[in-house]
């Protein structure tokens, strides 16, 4: 289910516009919002990828994910520390996890998560982290640590830098500027499917 290209949108608008592409894989990060906003965009963002064969992965809002019935959740470690697994567990509902550190990653492995994301492999305009950017490098040291499990590259990926990425081990990377800031974000996300499917 995990696609390797996995474009990361702000708003639920976003899945419509960029439908043409033939993406299929899609996490929802709304941050800064009050529920009454966050609740309803889930709730159609879960509907429309349902109804047309896209998996969806809401970030942070695990609560909405089980009471949406989206099919998986990102959580950060932060997130992890009070969100519920087993109720996620009960909810049949897949998690990723964020690591940025060697520590990090053994706190996710513990919580048997369905894939790992691992970042920022470079610089990113988006957030500010407290991590030095890993580097392509990490990316393997990463995929020999948690084997067959997924591993998500994620932080300043551009299309261009993204074959590294794979050749390192990365079976998906994860991409919000790149797509989202491109003078022609659907175009631009055709060209991620095109060279990764
Ligand atoms: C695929 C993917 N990787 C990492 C993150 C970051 O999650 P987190 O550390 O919880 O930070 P926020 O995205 O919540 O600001 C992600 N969302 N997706
Ligand atoms: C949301 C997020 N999490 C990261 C992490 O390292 O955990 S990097 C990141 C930002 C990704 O945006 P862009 O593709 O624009 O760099
Ligand atoms: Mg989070």
């Amino acid at each position: 289910m995990l696609d390797r290209f996995y474009p990361i949108v702000d708003k639920t608008d976003w899945l419509t516009d960029l439908l043409p592409s033939g993406y299929r894989f899609v996490q929802l990060r709304i941050k800064n919002q009050p529920e009454d906003y966050v609740r309803p965009e889930i709730g159609r963002a879960v509907s429309f990828c349902a109804a047309h064969g896209i998996t969806l992965v809401v970030n942070d809002y695990w609560r909405l994910a089980i009471d949406f019935r989206s099919p998986w959740v990102h959580l950060g470690q932060e997130d992890l520390v009070e969100a519920d697994l087993p109720a996620l567990c009960r909810a049949g509902i897949k998690i990723g996890i964020s690591t940025h550190s060697e520590e990090e990653l053994e706190t996710a492995l513990a919580a048997q998560p369905d894939y790992v994301a691992l970042g920022p492999i470079y610089p990113t305009k988006l957030k500010q982290m407290p991590w030095a950017p890993q580097g392509i490098g990490r990316i393997a040291a990463w995929k020999r640590r948690i084997g067959a499990l997924p591993l998500v590259a994620i932080g300043g990926m551009t299309l261009e830098r993204a074959e590294a990425a794979y050749a390192a081990g990365a079976d998906a990377v994860a991409v919000v500027s790149d797509v989202l800031q491109a003078p022609n974000p659907e175009e631009r996300a055709r060209d991620w499917v095109r060279a990764t499917r």
